[in-house]
């Protein structure tokens, strides 16, 4: 399976990028991961809401040139479905039993995704109600395609 995670905005954090890079590196043993990083559109301090959606509409358009076709599209959106481990694990396994090699995760910038990234989407995941920076959003979201993987295959895991 192909896991690609679509983000906006640098990593600038080494104690994140950290955590990220051993994620990455346990994933290689049961799927190709990769994280594209795309630049977010600078923006000042106050915004309209016009400006704020025409930054997400400019951030969208980039994000959607990224998205290969077949690819099965998880948004993260605070106000998607919120589901536990297992229930994650299981969808992964669903989209791998019914053919879907490609696996694309999409992470908003700070003023999240556009509507036209979300239309693309298959399906939104919440991992709760609460706002999580976009790169801290990353650590956790490896961490739990990681544990996903190790519920599936059966492996221990530290509950
Ligand atoms: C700083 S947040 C954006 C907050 C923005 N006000 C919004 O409502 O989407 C950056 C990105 O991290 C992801 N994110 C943050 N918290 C999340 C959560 N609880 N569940 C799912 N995704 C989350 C989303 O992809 C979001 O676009």
């Amino acid at each position: 399976m192909n896991i690609t995670i679509i983000t906006v905005g640098k990593l600038k954090e080494k104690y994140l990028k950290q955590g990220i890079d051993e994620y990455m590196k346990r994933m290689s043993a049961y799927a190709k991961m990769e994280i594209i990083e795309l630049p977010d559109e600078k923006a000042p301090e106050t915004l309209s809401e016009t400006e704020m959606l025409q930054i997400k509409e400019k951030e969208g358009q980039r994000i959607l040139t990224k998205v290969n076709p077949d690819a099965h599209v998880i948004a993260l959106a605070i106000e998607g479905k919120m589901k536990t481990s297992e229930e994650l694990a299981d969808t992964l396994d669903k989209l791998a039993t019914y053919g879907k090699s490609k696996i694309t995760f999409i992470i908003g910038g700070s003023l999240g995704l556009s509507k036209e990234v979300m239309k693309r989407a298959d399906e939104a995941l919440s991992f709760s109600k609460m706002t999580f920076p976009h790169q801290l959003m990353r650590l956790i979201l490896v961490e739990q395609v990681y544990r996903a993987y190790r519920i599936n295959r059966g492996e221990p895991y530290h509950k």
